[in-house]
């Protein structure tokens, strides 16, 4: 199936400021990104990314840059008869295993929620489904499937709902990743920090 990786690599992930400055968050991004098209191709799903600027992904999938709104560049992948995928860059947890759980799930459209109310991934078998990214996403969508006459499916997977925004969710990615997003934010000095209540992070070193 084909797996539709959106990825905004100008300016991205500005809810980490408080961690990293912009060049590391852009090359944070991109470490995420690989991940992300590792776990896809293992799942079976051929990736390609839909990104706003040229960007070097450093494997072999192609890149079509379209620096067009988010919601407008996945709509023109929607529409057509065959099944189509859409992953979000930023889901640091993703396996394979995951993935495969979501590609195989019967539904004319199967969303994975994100924390705060995204869609991080979705199937989409039905053309009459059309996507509307940002705010409570999870909700529109919903929505959106219901106006069209379409099933709605969500898959519930904690490996697909942490999309990586803000520093707590860093705290996810340390406590259940394996991949090189986890190695990037070690090696940037970025450690759990155990108090009272809910495990945090930190940077040791700037
Ligand atoms: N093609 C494309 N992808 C985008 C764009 N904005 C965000 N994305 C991707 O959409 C997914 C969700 O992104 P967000 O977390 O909402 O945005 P972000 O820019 O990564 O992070 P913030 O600056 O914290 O909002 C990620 O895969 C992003 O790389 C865009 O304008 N164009
Ligand atoms: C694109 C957006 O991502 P979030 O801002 O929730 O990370 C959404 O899933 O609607």
């Amino acid at each position: 199936m084909r797996v539709a990786v959106p990825f905004g690599g100008r300016s991205p992930k500005s809810r980490l400021a408080p961690l990293f400055d912009a060049d590391e968050r852009r090359e944070f991004a991109l470490v995420m990104l690989r991940d992300v098209l590792d776990a896809i191709d293992r799942a079976g799903g051929d990736p390609v990314v839909l990104a706003d600027t040229a960007v070097d992904v450093d494997v072999d999938v192609p890149v079509i840059v379209d620096d067009r709104p988010l919601t407008e560049v996945v709509n023109d992948e929607l529409g057509g008869d065959e099944p189509v995928a859409i992953v979000m860059a930023d889901l640091a947890l993703a396996t394979p295993e995951a993935l495969t759980r979501l590609f195989e799930t019967a539904g004319d459209v199967v969303a994975a929620p994100g924390l705060g109310g995204g869609t991080n991934a979705l199937v989409v078998r039905t053309p009459s489904f059309t996507v509307d990214y940002h705010g409570a996403s999870i909700a529109d969508h919903r929505a959106i499937a219901a106006d069209a006459g379409a099933s709605f499916v969500e898959v519930d997977s904690m490996r697909l709902a942490v999309d990586v925004d803000e520093p707590t969710d860093l705290v996810e990615v340390l406590l259940h990743s394996q991949g090189r997003t986890r190695d990037w934010i070690e090696e940037h000095g970025v450690r759990l920090e155990r108090g009272r209540g809910r495990v945090s992070v930190t940077r040791e070193c700037r």
